[in-house]
């Protein structure tokens, strides 16, 4: 390929790339590949500018603006930062500074460079007016509902010192510990899993319903503050004066006063930043003093007073000892790496994700290969290589299971999906197991002291196959009941057994979780694609397990939030013989299959924006349909007589205090006919 062909195909490729990470959050390639192609372009151009195109992404800012939000231009431009990964092209860095200032002298501030989404911040008197993402640098969307998520950030900063007008810029990004849990929720409802913190971050700060963003809690960390006249002298003092006005700022900056500390900053963080609550993928090094950041200015894409460190991802070899394969809950089949133990980023590595066959062939790797081991954003490492300079006469091909490990039953591959499934959902062991913790989750039935080995005991001794035989355990059945566990890595034994105490705490929590309401319940039933927010929807919606177990498919279309997928899903799960004696049974035992609310529709907008509260019998409505009438025409129902109520709907035989209360707080009282005028006006 001659220079032109190379640099015609670097510069499609990477625009794909940037197209694909910017504007779907998704990473075709890992980082390093990505830098280290953009280099090879940037040196190419060098050489044979004439072959250079316009629309080069080593002359921009990587993203774009969206339709989907309104555009608003920057009032300073959001550049990217230059980047490496060598400590020479750091110390050549300094080189450009010490001549850029004359040989003046100078400090750095050293941060963390946080792996998430770059936000603008506008704030006008002092009040959060616009979070604004990067875009192509120039413009970017309006995200500023999505940014009002986030709790850290503060909505309103009471400071005498600050300036009408200021921008502040930070890194949106989503903890380790949320990244976690929200695929641990996803896992358990059968949707696929995020990929990264990186890109679950900007994936859902494109999400056009801020309730839906509101419920991934976002965080954001600051780092840089922007005003006109500029009121501070350094970098340091802003980061000092954002802390004390109470914006997240990472307290792991520190400044360095030559790049020898910069580089003795940058070992310290390689490790312990696995320590920190988000990912991160480097050190970024920025002069302190505004009046020297001015002086050495910028270029069209970044700065010259800064420079991102970033760090290679850790990398270990060890031996591939074996490969289990797990089952979950939804009957995916997932093969994890057992390795001869190795130190990693400061924990010892036993085991590695493989993902699925895919990966496997990929690879290439075979059963005692030397891998390399990775870590990543992801806390599980990774394998991402095999050592074939290592390969041995004691390789074996991995052989992929054709049955599950757990239950024999030949396994299947769906369409479209990496994964194969064993299909057979109703007697699979991890996948029963998986089944009854997703049950007694606390967001579900809330049987949670049934958690830690029980279940898996009273599975393995028969006397529980469906979360319905739960019902029908007995003070006799439990008591004596022993079992001991081995934990695989570390052959520690622990004794789970069954005394009067825990049996009596077993069986009034079961009680207890009759009175759970019927969205738990639809919940804990285990309907794939239904996680929480749907199971409420639904149950708003339908009111009962009738008119649901019925619904058509158009009929849940019209769910708020329910698609083509959710919608086939529900249809398919209450077509099985099998699930419908499930509801059955637990309908029998006494759980809640219908809501106290009836959903209700909408029939007008004259009581939108009122609030009631009644007292008494009526002639024309019972208490439930007076209930719906003002719901259907917008209006809402308090808890008690206060100064929010706006009305009180005196009936019959009136409760004397309600009255009183009343009267008291200046409430208007309206009698039955009055309200039925209100309806109708
Ligand atoms: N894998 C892919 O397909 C793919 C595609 C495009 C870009 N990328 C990655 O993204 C990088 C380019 O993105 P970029 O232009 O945003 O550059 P960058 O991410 O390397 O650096 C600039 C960004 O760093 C962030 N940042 C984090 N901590 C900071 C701190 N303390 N101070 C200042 N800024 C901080 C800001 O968001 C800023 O916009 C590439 O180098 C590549 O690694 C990957
Ligand atoms: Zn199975």
């Amino acid at each position: 390929m001659n220079p032109q062909e190379r640099i015609a195909e670097l510069t499609d490729r990477l625009t794909l790339y940037n197209f694909q990470y910017y504007q779907n959050s998704i990473s075709e390639v890992d980082d390093f590949t990505f830098d280290k192609l953009l280099e090879e372009l940037s040196a190419l151009e060098k050489q044979y500018p004439e072959f250079s195109r316009p629309d080069s992404p080593t002359h921009r800012v990587g993203g774009t603006v969206s339709k989907e939000f309104a555009t608003v231009y920057h009032r300073f431009p959001m550049l990217s930062l230059g980047n490496t990964y060598s400590e020479a092209e750091l110390t050549e860095f300094d080189t450009r500074v010490q001549k850029g200032l004359n040989g003046a002298a100078y400090d750095y501030i050293c941060e963390l460079k946080f792996d998430g989404v770059a936000l603008s911040l506008a704030y006008e008197n002092g009040i959060l007016a616009r979070g604004v993402t990067r875009g192509d640098g120039t413009r970017g969307d309006d995200i500023t509902a999505n940014v009002r998520t986030i709790r850290t950030l503060p909505l309103k900063v009471n400071a005498s010192a600050v300036p009408p007008l200021f921008e502040v810029r930070g890194e949106g990004f989503l903890p380790l510990a949320e990244f976690e849990r929200i695929n641990r929720e996803r896992e358990d409802i059968g949707e696929p899993l995020l990929a990264n913190p990186r890109n679950a971050a900007s994936g859902t700060f494109k999400q056009q319903d801020s309730g839906a963003v509101a419920k991934r809690r976002l965080d954001c960390y600051v780092y840089s503050f922007l005003s006109e006249p500029e009121i501070f002298q350094t970098h340091e003092e802003s980061l000092v004066a954002m802390k004390a006005w109470g914006f997240n700022v990472s307290p792991t900056w520190r400044k360095c006063g030559s790049i020898q500390e910069v580089m003795a900053f940058i070992d310290e963080w390689e490790t312990k930043r696995y320590e920190l609550p988000l990912a991160t993928d480097g050190i970024v090094i920025k002069i302190n003093r505004f009046d020297q950041q001015r002086e050495l200015g910028f270029t069209a894409k970044s700065p010259r007073w800064a420079i991102a460190f970033k760090y290679k991802a850790l990398a270990a070899s060890t031996v591939l000892n074996s490969v289990s394969y797990q089952v979950g809950r939804t009957g995916a089949v997932t093969p994890v790496a057992n390795l001869k133990p190795v130190l990693l980023a400061g924990t010892v590595v036993r085991r590695a994700s493989l993902h699925n066959s895919n990966e496997i062939e990929r690879l290439g790797v075979m059963l005692n290969d030397t891998v390399f081991v990775e870590k990543g954003g992801e806390i599980i490492p990774k394998i991402t290589g095999v050592d074939l300079t290592k390969r041995s006469e004691a390789s074996e091909p991995i052989v992929y299971p054709t049955e599950c490990p757990a239950c024999q039953t030949p396994l299947v591959r769906k369409e479209g999906e990496a994964h194969f499934y064993c299909p057979n959902e109703k007697g699979c062991p991890p996948q029963l197991q998986a089944r009854f913790e997703h049950f007694i989750q606390r967001r579900a039935m809330n049987i949670e002291s049934l958690g830690e080995g029980k279940i898996e005991m009273l599975i393995d001794r028969g006397l529980i196959r469906s979360p319905a035989d739960l019902y029908e355990l007995t003070f006799e059945k439990l008591l004596g009941l022993e079992k001991t566990f081995t934990d695989i890595e570390t052959g520690k034994t622990r004794i789970v057994s069954l005394r009067e105490k825990s049996v009596e705490n077993i069986l009034t929590a079961l009680e207890r979780s009759k009175m759970q309401p019927f969205e738990s319940v639809l919940f804990a039933i285990g309907i794939r694609y239904v996680g929480n927010t749907t199971a409420e929807k639904l149950a708003d919606y339908f009111g009962n397990i009738d008119a649901l177990r019925t619904a058509s498919h158009e009929a849940l279309l019209g769910v708020p939030e329910v698609g083509d997928r959710i919608a086939q899903s529900v249809v398919a799960w209450f077509a099985d013989a099998d699930n419908q004696v499930f509801v059955e049974r637990l309908r029998l035992a006494g759980l809640q299959m219908a809501t106290d609310r009836v959903a209700v529709e909408r029939k007008g907008e004259t009581l939108v924006g009122k609030t009631f509260l009644y007292t008494g019998t009526f002639a024309n409505f019972s208490r439930e349909e007076l209930e719906n009438e003002i719901e259907a025409h917008g209006g809402r129902i308090l808890g008690g007589v206060s100064k929010k109520l706006n009305y009180l709907i005196v009936g019959e035989n009136p409760g004397p205090s309600k009255v009183e209360k009343a009267t008291k707080m200046g409430v208007p009282m309206i009698g039955e006919d009055e309200f039925m005028a209100m309806l109708s006006s």
